[in-house]
């Protein structure tokens, strides 16, 4: 019987579809992951909730949890501060649940050293030049900010033999599916069973 769950972590370039993917995967009633909401010094995009988008912080704030080792990872990503709260995934992880971590790669290099056994899946876009239409199409940031994420995209897809899968986000469905397939055998290969599958063993 599965003791812990399974540390997840989705991680890939600015704009390759993230989020999307991660949303389209929590719709999904079959998913039995657990989402750790981030900490950001980012001001809110419209639309975003505090609490379940991100927990938005102050510089100030954030620099504070720092301090009191409260972030299993930070990173300062195009001028503000993202990190996962320790204590959430420690503990959900201790109570058999599967956590998922949708991070950038700096962030996705301290968790790997924490957590070696995590499972660490790369997104890729089908292209440079398709990575860039995605981020100017969301529309959520300046022409500066744009091309900044672009100059780091490259120096970020460079990263990607680090990483247990390389998983490329054609098309928004094709690319949860192969996440979710890579979790359950994954699950299967550690010889863990999935969360969503224990209710199953349970029966009599
Ligand atoms: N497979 C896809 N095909 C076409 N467009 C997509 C696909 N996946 C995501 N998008 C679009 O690309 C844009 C960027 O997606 P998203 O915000 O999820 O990326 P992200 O990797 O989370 O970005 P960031 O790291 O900047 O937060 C959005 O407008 C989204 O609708
Ligand atoms: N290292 C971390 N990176 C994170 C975290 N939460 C989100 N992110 C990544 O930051 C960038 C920018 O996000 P945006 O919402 O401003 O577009 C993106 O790559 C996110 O995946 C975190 O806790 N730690």
């Amino acid at each position: 019987m599965q003791e812990k769950g399974l540390l997840i972590v989705l991680s890939g370039p600015s704009g390759v579809g993230k989020g999307t993917v991660r949303k389209e995967i929590f719709s999904q009633p079959d998913t039995a992951f657990e989402y750790s909401i981030s900490m950001t010094t980012r001001s809110p995009r419209e639309g975003e909730v505090d609490g379940v988008d991100y927990f938005f912080k102050s510089r100030e704030e954030f620099e504070a949890l720092i301090e009191q080792d409260k972030l299993l990872e930070y990173a300062e990503f195009v001028g503000n501060y993202y990190g996962t709260p320790v204590d959430y995934v420690r503990e959900t992880l201790e109570q058999g649940k599967d956590v998922f971590l949708e991070i950038e790669v700096q962030g996705a290099r301290q968790v790997r050293e924490k957590f070696p056994d995590g499972l660490f899946i790369f997104l890729v876009p089908p292209s440079l030049s398709e990575l860039k239409n995605r981020i100017v199409t969301r529309g959520t940031e300046t022409e500066d900010v744009i091309n900044n994420r672009m100059t780091v995209a490259k120096e970020e897809i460079e990263m990607m033999n680090l990483y247990d899968y390389v998983v490329e986000n054609d098309q928004i469905e094709r690319a949860c599916d192969r996440i979710k397939s890579i979790v359950v055998a994954e699950h299967c290969r550690r010889e863990r069973v999935e969360p969503r599958y224990i209710k199953m063993l349970e029966v009599d």
